[in-house]
C-alpha cells in the first residue's frame, strides 16, 4: 500500500537535510508507530507523505509510492482529491480540524460535503451514521454540540470519525494522544486500533511515548536526529534492539504487572 523509499527531505532554512535515508513499507490494516525525541523528525515524516510540508521543505531524494502511484509527482488537485479520502491525518488535538465556536455538525457536513457531491442532509446522516460507526453515543446530539460541549477526549474521537469517514486505506496521527488524560488516552489508542479491524485502515502514529508506540504497533521505527535508529516487527525491536538509544529508551518504560508494558 505504502513504500516510503529513502527518503530525504531538507528544510531551505537549513544547511543540513531534516531527514536522510527514511524507509518504511506498509500493508493495508499494517500499524506502524514512529518514535523519537522531540526535533527527530516525525512529523516531517508525516507531513511528507501527505504533501503538506511548509514552504521551503522539499523531498530532495527518494520517492513515496502509495498503491503503486508516485506521490512526488501528483499535481495539487491530485494530491487535493487524495486527502480525506485516501489517506487522512489526525492531529495532536482536534483543534487543528474543529473549529471551538462553530457546531459539529455544520463543520462535518461542511467536511463532507467538500469531498462529496450531496445534499446537506444526506451528509449530516453520513455524519451521525459515522460517529455511530465509531461507537460514539447519540451522534445527533454529538452533531448539535458546540466543541467546547464535549471533553477534549470526546472531540478527538469526533476528529478520528472525521477522518474516517471516506474510509481511508490509511491514516496518519500526529501525537494524537498526547493532549489527553492517561484514561483517555487509552480510549483513542483502543479506537485506533479497531480501525484495522472495522475498515482495514492501516495506521501511521507518531510518538514521543514508546509505551503507547509499542502497544500499537505491528511494526516500529525509532528516529534519532533524523534518522531510522531501529525498524522492524515490534517483538523484534522490544526483545532485540540495536542502537543503544532504543535500549535506553526501552529501559525507561517502567515495568507494570511484572511485565514490560511496552
Ligand atoms: N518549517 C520548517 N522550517 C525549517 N526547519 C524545520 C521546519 N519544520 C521543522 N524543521 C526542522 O526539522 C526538525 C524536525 O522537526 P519535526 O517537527 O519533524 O520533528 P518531530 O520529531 O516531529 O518533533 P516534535 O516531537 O517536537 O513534533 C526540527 O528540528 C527543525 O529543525
Amino acid at each position: 500500500m505504502l513504500d516510503v523509499q529513502d527518503i530525504t527531505v531538507a528544510y531551505s532554512s537549513n544547511a543540513e537535510p531534516t531527514i536522510e535515508g527514511f524507509h518504511l513499507e506498509m500493508k493495508p490494516g499494517e500499524i506502524c508507530s514512529i518514535v523519537g525525541e522531540s526535533g527527530s523528525g516525525k512529523t516531517t515524516v508525516i507531513r511528507s507523505i501527505l504533501g503538506l510540508l511548509p514552504s521551503g521543505g522539499k523531498v530532495t531524494k527518494g520517492d513515496i509510492l502509495f498503491e503503486g502511484e508516485s506521490l512526488l509527482q501528483y499535481s495539487k488537485k491530485q494530491w487535493r482529491e487524495l486527502r480525506g479520502t485516501q489517506i487522512s491525518m489526525i492531529f495532536q488535538d482536534s483543534g487543528a480540524m474543529i473549529n471551538p465556536i462553530r457546531k459539529i455538525g455544520s463543520q462535518y457536513v461542511e467536511y463532507i460535503r467538500a469531498h462529496k457531491n450531496i445534499s446537506k442532509k444526506d451528509a449530516f446522516d453520513m455524519a451521525v451514521e459515522m460517529l455511530e460507526k465509531m461507537r460514539l453515543p447519540d451522534g445527533k446530539r454529538i452533531m448539535e454540540s458546540y466543541p467546547f460541549e464535549l471533553s477534549g477526549g470526546m472531540c478527538q474521537r469526533v476528529g478520528i470519525a472525521m477522518a474516517m469517514t471516506f474510509q481511508p486505506k490509511l491514516l496518519l496521527a500526529d501525537e494524537p494522544t498526547s493532549a489527553l488524560d492517561v484514561t483517555t488516552q487509552a480510549q483513542i489508542v483502543r479506537q485506533m486500533m479497531e480501525l484495522r479491524d472495522d475498515f482495514g485502515t492501516g495506521v501511521i502514529v507518531v510518538t514521543h511515548n514508546i509505551g503507547v508506540a509499542a502497544y500499537m504497533a505491528d511494526k516500529l521505527l525509532v528516529m534519532r536526529q533524523g534518522k531510522v535508529v531501529d525498524s522492524g516487527q515490534r517483538e523484534d525491536i522490544l526483545h532485540n534492539p540495536q542502537s543503544e538509544y532504543t535500549k535506553n529508551l526501552l529501559a525507561s518504560v517502567p515495568a507494570l504487572k511484572g511485565e514490560r508494558y511496552v
